[in-house]
């Protein structure tokens, strides 16, 4: 039997795609256009089980040349292929044995987005998934995928298959990924993924369509593509619903009147990945802001050799812009003429940085200060305020203390968005929101809101500048704007800052970090903390937990989230290390070691994080051996 090959993308940058946004898309209006004729014939293709498809924090993220089939070990043609097999089987499981009627594919852009798309509508047909949305250039944002899945007009998607590796660099020797989220636009959980990982195991053949003709990702938005006689493809405008959440979020017309003020101005990185045009449609094309605004927003394959992941190691170039130091510290003389508010994206567009001039945003303050401020954000004032607000487990507790004199309810969960999905409400709770409106947020830059069900990148940046236009407007004509740093002070003034930073260890020999895992479980989680000898650093050892969390919603309990050293210094103040292991990765392990130290006095706060917990880091560095046993000296990443 010949298969349809494979094609080998050509690494150029997304121009077409990228320039003409406005006129492509014909500002949103879709036209309707006769369906091609020529469908496939169905067809079964027996394979074998390919070990390993077992999903980690986001989806399974691999080397590309795996998911191509061409790497030197794994040389599994159809993985695509079975991944996307075992996924509707396992979708159609719990949807009482039917399959999905409705799905979309889309994805961040990177190599091997195109013919990852063109092969998985394939097998899709070949399931008898009837209607395939694929967004116009076959690139969306993972929140504009989530909007669309909830909201599309003329109906609602039983799901989305987005295929990102997320923050991890793209291009050849690089990642892939691909994820799915269920009908309420949400991540699938850990019950779903556990599922798709076992019929990994089992399946024996993959149904596709041959013989139809590659579909044209970059055909006008309403092109229908016949794949098989039950089967069509239709070609969607990518923006339409998330342009509309966020019109319903925010108040885009008081932020197109603040756009103009000649003192305010903002930039975002776009990390050649999804989220530029995105950027390119919310912020120049419906709030006004000058186009000079946006750096680096044309998808590329290979993110233009970036590594797309927005932390203050790797979007360097805007943290300069923002008069900022790589410590996250203030560089006063560029500070002076950065723009009033910058934020990146990840590849993706689900993350964010934000900073204000020569101010860094830790994303746990950001999460805190969006909080304080929920009056500014139309979302939350429209229903009366926040019922819920979450973080994970790793994030600092700057929020809690927010929560408290707020009197919201607090949940501190597993990292991992899914998890924030069910407190919003979940498929059978799709109705029940208790918690809703709901704010929610991670230290791995992520923040959201039940407007989908997504971390969302520039809900982050609208929020900002939201929360800006509501702390100046009483500032008069002519007077000097209250920035960034005049807000982020104030709120340490309020309630006291969490000086707070995070080391990653990249790339680490997985037997390494494992051993690392195990001796601290041995010593300090299960071990004798009172047989430890007194350090000269005076940081004490007090406590130890390992996280789980049940989930409040179902019930469900999840084990092995983090293990958490609790630290008392000398003068008495309380700090907390958290080492985990990192779920998104595709080779070896990385290690991430979070440091989170309370701080009351006042004179500290304007001192960079990195030099405050630096003590801290070393004592905990120490105990757990990290640098004998992974053979590293310094951390890849701190942020
Ligand atoms: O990769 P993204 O942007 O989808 O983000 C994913 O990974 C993050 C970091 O995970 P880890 O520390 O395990 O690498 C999680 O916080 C996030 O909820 C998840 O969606
Ligand atoms: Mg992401």
């Amino acid at each position: 039997e010949a298969f349809v090959p494979r094609t080998v993308s050509i690494l150029t940058p997304r121009e077409k795609y990228y320039a003409p946004v406005k006129n492509l898309y014909g500002g949103g209006q879709q036209q309707h256009l006769a369906a091609s004729s020529s469908s496939g014939t169905l067809a079964e293709i027996p394979t074998s089980p390919i070990p390993g498809m077992k999903p980690g924090t986001s989806g399974l993220r691999k080397k590309v040349e795996i998911w191509q089939g061409i790497d030197d070990e794994i040389k599994e043609k159809y993985y695509v292929e079975n991944f996307i097999q075992s996924l509707l089987d396992t979708a159609k499981a719990n949807n009482k044995g039917e399959i999905p009627k409705t799905l979309i594919v889309a994805g961040d852009g990177r190599y091997f987005n195109d013919e990852a798309i063109q092969i998985i509508c394939r097998v899709l047909a070949g399931n008898g998934v009837e209607n395939i949305w694929v967004p116009r250039s076959g690139i969306m944002s993972t929140p504009a995928v989530s909007a669309a899945i909830r909201t599309r007009e003329g109906g609602s998607a039983d799901g989305g298959i987005i295929l990102t590796a997320s923050h991890n660099p793209g291009g050849p020797g690089e990642d892939f990924g691909i994820k799915y989220n269920e009908n309420y636009g949400q991540p699938a959980g850990e019950e779903f993924t556990d599922a798709l990982y076992e019929r990994s195991l089992e399946i024996s053949s993959f149904k596709t369509v041959q013989g139809s003709p590659d579909i044209n990702i970059n055909a006008p938005a309403g092109t229908t593509f016949s794949l098989s006689p039950t089967s069509a493809v239709t070609i969607i405008d990518p923006f339409t619903e998330y342009v509309k959440v966020l019109k319903e979020s925010f108040n885009f017309d008081e932020i197109c009147e603040f756009a103009k003020h000649p003192d305010f101005s903002i930039l975002f990185d776009g990390m050649h990945g999804a989220g530029g045009p995105f950027a390119q449609r919310i912020l120049i094309e419906e709030l006004g802001f000058p186009k000079s605004s946006l750096m680096r927003c044309d998808p590329r394959p290979d993110f233009g050799g970036c590594h797309p992941d927005p932390n203050l190691t790797y979007a360097a170039e805007l943290v300069k812009k923002m008069g900022l130091k790589s410590d996250g510290s203030a560089d006063e003389s560029a500070a002076s003429t950065a723009p009033t508010l910058g934020a990146s994206n990840d590849g993706d567009g689900d993350r964010n940085l934000i900073a204000g001039a020569g101010c860094f945003v830790t994303p746990s303050d950001s999460l805190a200060m969006i909080c304080d401020n929920w009056k500014a954000i139309p979302h939350f004032e429209k229903a009366g305020g926040l019922k819920g607000v979450a973080r994970s487990m790793p994030s600092s507790a700057a929020l809690d203390i927010v929560a408290e004199s707020l009197d919201i309810p607090l949940f501190i969960t597993p990292t991992g968005w899914k998890f924030f999905g069910n407190l919003m409400g979940s498929k059978e709770q799709f109705d029940k929101r208790d918690y809703t409106p709901f704010l929610c947020g991670e230290e791995s830059f992520g923040t959201g809101t039940d407007h989908i069900r997504e971390k969302d990148g520039l809900w982050a940046m609208l929020a900002w500048i939201s929360i800006l236009i509501d702390a100046n407007k009483d500032t008069a004509e002519g007077q000097p704007l209250i920035q960034v740093k005049d807000v982020v002070m104030n709120h340490w003034v309020k309630y006291g800052r969490h000086f707070y930073c995070r080391y990653d260890y990249e790339a680490v020999e997985t037997d390494a970090a494992n051993k690392m895992v195990d001796l601290i479980r041995d010593n300090y989680i299960n071990g004798d903390l009172s047989a430890l000898n007194e350090d000269p650093s005076g940081i004490k050892l007090v406590a130890t937990e390992e996280f789980a969390y049940t989930d409040p919603v179902d019930g469900s309990v999840t084990s092995n989230q983090g293990l958490i050293l609790f630290f008392r210094y000398a003068n008495g103040d309380d700090a907390r290390v958290i080492f985990r292991l990192s779920g998104t990765g595709s080779a070896g392990a990385t290690i991430r070691m979070y440091l989170e130290k309370y701080e009351k006095e006042k004179e500290r706060y304007g001192e960079a994080a990195p030099s405050i917990l630096k003590s801290l880091a070393d004592r905990a560095i120490a105990l757990v051996q990290l640098q004998e046993l992974t053979g590293r000296e310094s951390p890849s990443v701190i942020t």
